[in-house]
């Protein structure tokens, strides 16, 4: 493993590094080019950035951890000398992240990879970042990932029964009045019979869920529907999803379930906090802001979900970093009032959040950047022989909790089928 060439801490200092992307051919599928280790992918549609290696690292925790990350980058970018032959989002310097749920925990991280691959609309790039020129390395697939073999699934945290009672005691604190809505998770562990090669898990889901943001950072992985804030020259899109509806297989039917929850007053209820979380949170870095009268129905093989996109025109010098900070967590995640849900998914709902639910994605040099909301996502464990899935589901006063797990346990499909 390469060591970082920046002190997480500070100290001694951002060391300058150097940076040059340059257009290449078509390098083909971009997940194939990972190698095993220190994998780092952000893949939609198959366009993307995938990268490896360390050139630089930051971590963080605490309330602070978007800004401190925000001033840590700024640093290195200030520092660094760049020749970026493409001008493309995600050409020249990037950096991965992954922030944790809870101001608390730990986890949040930024890490600027050695090599950097990314197409977009049919350019191919690569970028090499370290602290002296060296040429670009030859790209071609790597050995192919080692399918996962998976033992078993078990509860995590709080068992399928006591997470019924869970649900019950928030439906019982949001018709007392004290919230109108919170967004409670639960875990499963998946058990392998070999370390995991996230490679493979990260391939499946990317041909699974083209459309989903699929990810991985520091062995936490996943396929998001979910985007918290894209910044790209000055404009801003907030892809909101709350209210869901399971799959049948049947796509008739499934087209009746699309109509019954586009007019569901209880998702409809829950999509329009999510939505006014973002705007409100928004509005103060926008000079405008565009709302869909009505959200449209987001079609997954597994789920389907109300969905939102938010626009706006930023005013003036922001970065993706502090959006997200500022949207993070909209009450997709958290809830509404935000303070409240947050303080009570640490009360009841027994799960260390980890990663899960926090933004993850990669920033720019100049501040623009993708970071989604970590949802779909597993947790590798340090010795790679299990794996930590999370789901959670948007609590309102007519929630029933039966109906709540079952939801649950469509959005923990993704990651479950590929580990299986
Ligand atoms: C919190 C999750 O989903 C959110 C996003 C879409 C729909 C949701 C819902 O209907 O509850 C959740 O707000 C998750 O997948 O873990």
């Amino acid at each position: 493993m390469s060591s970082p060439v920046v002190d997480p801490a500070g100290a001694p200092g951002p060391v300058p590094l150097v940076v040059r992307t340059v257009e290449i051919d078509d390098p083909g599928p971009l997940l194939a080019l990972l190698p095993r280790d220190e994998a780092l992918a952000w893949v939609h549609h198959g366009d993307g950035l995938v990268g490896w290696g360390r050139a630089a690292v930051h971590s963080g925790r605490g309330p602070e951890r978007f800004t401190r990350a925000h001033a840590w980058w700024r640093e290195v970018t200030r520092h660094s000398v760049v020749r970026d032959e493409v001008g493309l989002p995600g050409s020249g310097l990037v950096a991965f992240s992954t922030f944790a749920f809870h101001d608390a925990d730990p986890g949040s991280l930024l890490v600027v990879p050695q090599v950097v691959v990314g197409r977009r609309d049919g350019r191919a790039w690569v970028t090499v970042i370290g602290t002296s020129i060296s040429s670009a390395p030859e790209l071609a697939p790597h050995e192919p990932a080692n399918e996962p073999r998976l033992v078993g699934l078990r509860d995590g945290s709080v068992a399928a029964d006591a997470w019924l009672d869970v649900v019950a005691e928030a439906v019982d604190r949001i018709q007392a009045g004290r919230l109108d809505k919170v967004v409670l998770a639960r875990d499963v562990v998946a058990d392998l019979a070999e370390p995991l090669d996230v490679r493979a898990p990260l391939q499946r889901l990317a041909a699974s869920y083209p459309g989903c943001w699929t990810f991985v950072v520091d062995d936490f992985f996943g396929s998001t529907p979910e985007m918290l804030v894209r910044l790209e020259r000055g404009l801003v899109t907030s892809r909101v999803l709350a209210g869901t509806i399971r799959r049948t297989g049947d796509d008739t039917h499934d087209l009746t379930l699309a109509a019954s929850l586009a007019r569901s007053s209880k998702d409809l209820e829950e999509h329009e906090y999510a939505v006014r979380s973002v705007v409100e949170a928004l509005a103060p870095f926008c000079t405008s802001t565009n709302v869909p009268e009505a959200p449209f129905v987001l079609h997954l093989p597994n789920v389907m979900h109300l969905a939102t996109d938010v626009t706006g025109v930023v005013a003036g010098d922001v970065s993706a970093l502090t959006l997200a900070s500022a949207l993070h967590p909209s009450a997709a995640v958290g809830g509404t009032p935000r303070a409240e849900a947050v303080s009570l998914i640490r009360e009841i709902e027994g799960l260390d959040r980890g990663r899960y639910a926090g933004p993850v994605g990669w920033v720019g040099a100049g501040g623009d950047g993708e970071l989604g909301i970590a949802l779909r996502s597993g947790a590798v464990a340090d010795d790679g022989l299990s794996v930590r899935l999370f789901a959670g589901c948007g609590i309102v006063a007519d929630s029933v909790p039966e109906e709540e797990l079952a939801e649950a346990r469509a959005k923990l499909v993704p990651v479950r089928d590929a580990l299986s």
